[in-house]
């Protein structure tokens, strides 16, 4: 069998050099094309010991490509994807374009690997505090089903992209640099909005959460009520959740769920100051999970809290998306 060719759209970006590295890491053996704006033409990146020139993403780009990982914005990628579907190649696809499309399965591979293969030429990855939160949440769910979430979120700037990554580092040398990707300055600082809000005040974030994980759950009565907070943090997304349960839930069983589940690492030992922070859990893979606790305010036992931890542009985003690769050449295979 020839070799694969995949082809990164957006591979400058904070997701699409993520990717590039995962590649590498995960040693996939491909052909690798890179594609951005006019801008990038012409720049080069190193993968599996050759240079790689990115070329500007045009109509014809995607021909003989077999998969393509998406790294760029809704309206870009709703741009390309009809050239991408002219010539029949597989869109993994991160922006939240195509997430919510019934023919398009929606896939965490630690939760429901077997979406996957009812694809239609696109399969989406989803947004990147929705993975951290089902990573964690997921054994958790088989155990004790969780009907309800109450979750607050600590963003990261890298989710805003390289403009955000910017945006913090120009800020904490000089404070008077206004923001890029941001409607306020960002260091020293936090911004209670991520995406736009809706009439009633919840903002398109916040919808994800809830809409993308029941998606992903096949839980269509799955109640989510989310905060999502930007916080001047270079990488790795936080998350405060409370899950209230039908079964009434136990706390040295939780533990032990997740000491085992895929994709978490537990870090539970407060009295010792263990527990999940950002600046552990950036540039890997896994969601760190602690803080585990019986919700006090419910005297019913059926609701616990806990505080993860996740780097959103590996595991929210480009990891995935490569597991979800992997996962696809298994199955051709
Ligand atoms: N950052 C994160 O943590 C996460 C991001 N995502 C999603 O992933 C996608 C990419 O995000 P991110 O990497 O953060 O964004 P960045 O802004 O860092 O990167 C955007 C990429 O899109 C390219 N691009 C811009 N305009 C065009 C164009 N006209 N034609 C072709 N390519 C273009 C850019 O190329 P150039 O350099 O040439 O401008 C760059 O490669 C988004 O949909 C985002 O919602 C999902 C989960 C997490
Ligand atoms: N919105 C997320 C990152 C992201 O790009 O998510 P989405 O792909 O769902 O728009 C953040 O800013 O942290």
């Amino acid at each position: 069998m020839s070799k694969l060719t995949i082809a990164i759209a957006g591979a400058t970006g904070a997701v699409g050099q993520q990717m590039l590295q995962c590649l590498e890491e995960r040693k996939i053996d491909c052909e690798l094309r890179l594609f951005a704006s006019y801008r990038s033409a012409g720049k080069a990146f190193s993968f599996q010991g050759k240079e790689i020139v990115v070329e500007e993403l045009k109509e014809e780009s995607f021909e003989n490509i077999d998969i393509v990982l998406g790294a760029t914005e809704n309206d870009i990628t709703k741009k390309w994807m009809p050239w991408a579907q002219k010539h029949h190649a597989v869109v993994i696809d991160n922006s939240s374009a195509y997430r919510l499309d019934p023919n398009v399965p929606l896939v965490i591979p630690e939760i429901n690997p077997e979406d996957i293969q009812k694809h239609q030429g696109i399969i989406a990855n989803p947004n990147c505090a929705t993975i951290i939160a089902l990573v964690a949440l997921n054994q958790l769910h088989q155990e004790f089903h969780i009907h309800r979430m109450i979750v607050s979120t600590y963003q990261a700037v890298s989710g805003a992209g390289v403009k955000g990554v910017k945006d913090l580092e120009n800020q904490v040398k000089d404070p008077s640099i206004p923001s890029t990707a941001f409607p306020y300055p960002i260091a020293f600082n936090l911004i209670p909005q991520i995406g736009d809000f809706d009439e009633n005040g919840i903002s398109k974030e916040e919808w994800k959460l809830q809409n993308e994980s029941r998606k992903i759950w096949h839980d269509p009565n799955l109640l989510v009520n989310c905060t999502c907070v930007r916080v001047p943090i270079l990488r790795s997304h936080s998350e405060s959740i409370t899950i209230e349960c039908d079964q009434p839930v136990n706390i040295d069983k939780a533990r032990e769920l997740l000491e085992s589940a895929e994709g978490v690492k537990l870090v539970d030992d407060p009295q010792n100051q263990q527990y999940p922070m950002p600046l552990d859990t950036s540039d890997q893979d896994l969601v760190f999970v602690g803080r585990l606790r019986k919700d006090p305010s419910d005297p019913t036992g059926h609701s616990m809290i806990l505080f993860c931890c996740g780097d959103q542009i590996r595991k929210g985003a480009a990891t995935n998306a490569v597991q979800i690769l992997q996962a696809l050449i298994q199955n051709q295979n």
